[in-house]
Parts: structure tokens; C-alpha cells; sequence
């Protein structure tokens, strides 16, 4: 190891060191879609309204929309930044490079209806950052519409250091699978471990730093409408992801000079600016269009009591409605612990063909649809079963399940997680000629053997 490697080394210990302690015992604002608000310094915030003629301690107003002004009052997102410079104050952006980012539409590859699974991505070389270790697995829709979804996956092993990430096309659900995440934010700072979700609004201004030496997971981009909890129905008025487990930060502030990279994502390029100040230097915030973390281990799981297999949409965590009612852009799903009772039941997913298309990725542990180990669905890997393919439990998962003594048993050893969207994933290249993309996915179905046991006539 040379002397320079030693000293970046040295340097993201250092980085960690700070990342952990800033970490330790945040603040949070709990419940979903709410109408929070924060100062770092009392007084921060004017009262009574928005924008004075002159905002408290020389701060500068600004609002940040995500929604049309206009929209009804029950989708309406804006917040209000009260902060050391605006937002406007910055020089002009030119392209950066996309690394292994790509956007929709997605038309490097044909549409591809072969179930594929992926092996997790490899390491990536030393002092790459969230962003830089972003790469796309595929989507669908059109970033200039505001409609569909793209597929990441993250492999990282240094901080983002001097630069700031935003993100114009969409939000960013993250989903942390290796190593915990400390995001630094416009609105505070946010602690996202493997086992936690972590979504940044579109637009909103943030850094990634490590709280281990590396980390490792999956993003799902979402450039249709914003996430919301799903409706209950007849479930009542609670249960499945319940909203006051949903923490938004408190506000904090980097009162930093010096030269910062601002990368913004928008249209499906980045584009790149180098301020004079830290964009992260928001003294107090008031609004709903605002970052959060949540713990998917606090997913209230329902299922049958009695028999069959319920669809999945039961474990919905968050969806993105559409204009059709029912028809999510993309619903994230989690398959978190739990107890399966049902009598004269195949306990495991049942075989199908999905209008929908479900990417899927295991966080923890094993998928009970799935063999774990070695070329099979492991953490950090994933799966996608696009529209109309043929899947359901591999060949041993069938023979073990149709055998089983239905016993009550709890699925408690994995965490999975399913992107499901209305449009079918096309893949970039880098996902279909990827070295980790698994061959021979489709033998798990292999050996599947007739049973069928014909009536003799006569
Ligand atoms: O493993 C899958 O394919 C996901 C899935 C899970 C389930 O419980 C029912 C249907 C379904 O698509
Ligand atoms: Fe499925």
C-alpha cells in the first residue's frame, strides 16, 4: 500500500469517525406526510407567515415545490427553507459525467421477457462514493414525463467529501443493505441502517457518508408521483407501515465556505456546479415535501389466518398512485418476519404471471419462494420477473412446501424486498451483460415433474 492510500485511508477513518458521532442520538419529527417544522437556532422560523419582508436572522425565504401549485390540498408538497444563501446564488452547471447512471427511457436493450438474477455488484474501487458507486439496473417510463421508475444498485467505500447530490427526476427510495448510511441533508441529518428505508425528495439537496468502511444496496428512483402510505380499506384504521414510524429530520445546518460540488441529476444527465458555500446551510424548514427514514422491522405484517396465500400487496409499504385507481407507478413491498398458519395451504408464493413487473432484493437472511447460497437469491442480489413471466417457488421450495406438516411456522431469518411497477423493466447493457448476472437462472424451475395422475376411463 503506498503513502497515499494511507493518508485516504486515514482520512475516511477520520470521516467515519465524525459520520458515527453525528449519527448518535438524532432528532426526529414522527408521522407521514405531515406538515413538520424545525429550526436549528430558536427564532429561525417567522410566525404567522412565510415570507416577511425580512426572514429572521438575515436568513433567506424559499420554497421548495413537489407538487403543481395547484394540486389538491391531500397531494399538495411544498416546503419552506429558511437559509443562509439561497438556492439561486450558484454559477453556471455543466454535464458530468453519468458513471454507470443511465434514466429512462430505457432503449440500450431489447425488452427482454427471460426471468434474470443477479449476483450482488462487485466491489467497487477504493474511494468511490454513494454516487459514484451508483449503477443502473434498468426502469421504465420517461424522465421528461415524470412517469416510471428506475432500478439502482449502490456499492460504495468512501463519503461523499466537498460534494452534494440532488436528484430533479425523482425520489429516491434507499434501501441499505451492507453498512449503515449517514445522510446529511438540506432538512438534518438522517441515520439509515441495513433493515431501513430512507427516501429523499425530489430535489432535495444531500450528502452519503459511511458509518462503515462500506456499504452496499438499492435505490428505487421514483419519477412518478411521490410515495404514499396505501389506503387500508377493510384492514381499518391501522396496520402495515403505520405513520408515526416515518422520521423526518430536525433541522441542522453547515455554515461552511469553500469550494462544494453540487451534482444535480435532471433529465437524465448530471450536471455539475461548484459553489462557494455548502448548499446544506438551511437553519430552519417548515413544509411536507421533506426527507424521512423508516425501520421496515416496524411493518405491521398481516396475512391469512385461515388459508391461501394472500397476493403481496399486503405487505405494501409505500406506493406511487397513478390516475388509475389501484395501478401504483411502483408499489415497495417488503417480506419481512412472520408467522405462516395457513391450513391445506401452499405457505410459499404460489406460481403466476404478473401483469405487474417485481425486481426484487433480499436484504437479510432468505426469500422463503427461494434457495438461498451460492447462485441462488442471496442479500445484496436480486431478481426480476418481468410482465407475464412465468415464476413462483423454485423446484425445491415446491417439493418441500407441498410435503411440509402445516404446522404454525415463523419465517423469521430474512428481509425481502419487492419493486413492483406497472410497466415492464427494460434493462441497460450493464445489467444484461453484466459478469454477475446469473446464467442459468430458469433451471430452478427445472425438474418440476408431472404429477398429473390421468382418470383411467371405463
Ligand atoms: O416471489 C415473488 O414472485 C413475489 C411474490 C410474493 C408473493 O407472496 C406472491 C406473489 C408474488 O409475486
Ligand atoms: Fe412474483
Amino acid at each position: 500500500m503506498d503513502q497515499s492510500t494511507n493518508s485516504t485511508d486515514a482520512g475516511e477513518r477520520r470521516t467515519r469517525e465524525r459520520a458515527l458521532k453525528a449519527a448518535e442520538g438524532l432528532g426526529h419529527l414522527s408521522g407521514f406526510g405531515n406538515e413538520h417544522s424545525s429550526e436549528a437556532v430558536p427564532g429561525a422560523l417567522p410566525v404567522g407567515r412565510n415570507s416577511p419582508q425580512r426572514a429572521p436572522l438575515g436568513l433567506y425565504a424559499e420554497q421548495l415545490s413537489g407538487s403543481a401549485f395547484t394540486e389538491p390540498r391531500a397531494r399538495n408538497r411544498r416546503s419552506w427553507l429558511y437559509r443562509i444563501r439561497p438556492s439561486a446564488a450558484h454559477p453556471r452547471f455543466v454535464r458530468a459525467d453519468n458513471g454507470a447512471l443511465a434514466a429512462a427511457p430505457f432503449t440500450g436493450t431489447e425488452p427482454d421477457p427471460n426471468r434474470l438474477r443477479w449476483n450482488p455488484l462487485p466491489e467497487p474501487p477504493a474511494g468511490t462514493d454513494f454516487l459514484a458507486g451508483l449503477w443502473t439496473l434498468g426502469g421504465n417510463g420517461d424522465v421528461t414525463q415524470r412517469t416510471g421508475m428506475a432500478v439502482h444498485l449502490y456499492a460504495a467505500n468512501a463519503a461523499m467529501t466537498d460534494r452534494v447530490f440532488s436528484d430533479a427526476d425523482g425520489e429516491l427510495l434507499i434501501v441499505p443493505e451492507r453498512g449503515g448510511l449517514l445522510l446529511r441533508t438540506e432538512f438534518g441529518l438522517l441515520r439509515a441502517e441495513p433493515g431501513h428505508v430512507a427516501l429523499v425528495p425530489r430535489g432535495v439537496r444531500f450528502r452519503v457518508e459511511l458509518l462503515e468502511a462500506s456499504a452496499r444496496g438499492y435505490v428505487c428512483e421514483n419519477y412518478g408521483s411521490p410515495f404514499v402510505l396505501p389506503d387500508l380499506g377493510p384492514i381499518g384504521a391501522n396496520g402495515l407501515a403505520n405513520a408515526r414510524d416515518f422520521l423526518a429530520p430536525t433541522a441542522a445546518y453547515e455554515d461552511e465556505e469553500g469550494p462544494v460540488e453540487v451534482v444535480s441529476k435532471y433529465c437524465g444527465n448530471l450536471w455539475k456546479a461548484v459553489y462557494d458555500h455548502s448548499p446544506l446551510d438551511v437553519v430552519a424548514w417548515h413544509g411536507n415535501h421533506v426527507p424521512y427514514v423508516y425501520d421496515l422491522r416496524r411493518f405491521n405484517v398481516l396475512g391469512s389466518i385461515s388459508y391461501d396465500h394472500p397476493d403481496p400487496s399486503i405487505f405494501t409499504v409505500l406506493t406511487s398512485p397513478s390516475d388509475t385507481p389501484g395501478l401504483a407507478g411502483v408499489d415497495f413491498v417488503v417480506f419481512a418476519p412472520r408467522w405462516l398458519v395457513g391450513e391445506d395451504t401452499f405457505r410459499p408464493p404460489y406460481f403466476h404471471r404478473n401483469v405487474m413487473s417485481e425486481y426484487m432484493g433480499l436484504i437479510q437472511g432468505a426469500y422463503d419462494a427461494k434457495a438461498g447460497g451460492e447462485g441462488g437469491f442471496v442479500p445484496g442480489g436480486g431478481s426480476l420477473h418481468n410482465m407475464m413471466s412465468a415464476h413462483g417457488p423454485d423446484r425445491e421450495t415446491f417439493e418441500r412446501a407441498s410435503a411440509a406438516e402445516l404446522a404454525p411456522q415463523k419465517i423469521d431469518d430474512g428481509l425481502a424486498f419487492m419493486f413492483e411497477t406497472r410497466w415492464p423493466v427494460s434493462l441497460t447493457e450493464q445489467a444484461l451483460g453484466a459478469g454477475h448476472l446469473q446464467s442459468g437462472y430458469d433451471a430452478v424451475w427445472q425438474g418440476l415433474e408431472r404429477h398429473f395422475d390421468r382418470p383411467q376411463r371405463g
